[in-house]
């Protein structure tokens, strides 16, 4: 049986929220796939890791997710502990195969560019062609729920429904700075609230918070197109 191999960026928790909602998109995946083929042997499952040294970067790795919490303690975690070294090996063109979600502050690592950054500056991971503007939502309420609207984009099977948002202390994504790479996959009042370019997902609500796992099944499905499997 092919297995996917995820890893959580073990910071703050939320890794139990993020296996049971991956193994939920796993078996929403093993469905979809036996509606298209049946008697497909391609009857995957998902094995969730916490990712807490740069050495468990490694190329059988299919997918990292930097979660939520505080974007200059995620640079600084992974920093201290060799990882942020590691990942730009992980991350680069001599592993085709690596897949990134970063959610809320893992959003605000991956940007290009971000305003309102801590005083000093801090370190970010980069990759994602955005600007964000780190604590937007946050200043103005700490923490907001909201109905999300899915875009009907490929790794996106089912969009009727909104997804529930759940925003904490959030950031804004203010621009796309290269609109021919990265893809708007959901809004909240048609601004970005999830965005894909080539292997990086990010979002800037917390997925892991609600029992939807529509958005793990799009990382899943990043994973196989990425694998070639799909
Ligand atoms: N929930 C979150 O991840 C908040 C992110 C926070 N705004 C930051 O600066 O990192």
């Amino acid at each position: 049986m092919p297995q996917l191999k995820i890893g959580l960026l073990a910071i703050q928790g939320a890794f139990i929220e993020h296996r049971n909602l991956l193994e939920s998109a796993v078996e929403q995946l093993q469905q979809e796939q036996r509606q298209k083929k049946q008697n497909s042997k391609d009857c995957y499952s998902v094995e969730a890791i916490e990712v807490r040294r740069g050495d468990q970067l490694t190329e059988d790795l299919d997918a990292l997710i930097i979660p939520g919490g505080e974007s200059t303690t995620v640079a600084k975690f992974m920093q201290q502990n060799g990882l942020l070294d590691a990942y730009k090996v992980w991350f680069s063109e001599t592993n085709p195969r690596a897949v990134v979600w970063g959610i809320c502050a893992g959003l605000i690592a991956l940007s290009d560019r971000v305003v309102d950054m801590k005083t000093g500056g801090q370190t970010l991971i980069q990759g994602l062609a955005v600007t964000t503007d780190r604590n937007f939502y946050g200043r103005q309420r700490e923490s907001f729920e909201c109905q999300i609207e899915l875009k009907p984009v490929e790794d996106i099977s089912d969009c009727n429904e909104y997804f529930p948002g759940v925003f904490i202390r959030a950031p804004k994504i203010l621009s796309i700075d290269k609109p021919e790479s990265v893809r708007v996959l959901a809004t909240v009042n048609s601004y970005p609230v999830a965005v894909a370019q080539d292997r990086i997902l990010a979002c800037s609500f917390h997925p892991e918070l609600t029992e939807d796992p529509r958005l793990h099944l799009v990382l899943l499905k990043m994973v196989l197109r990425s694998r070639g499997e799909l």
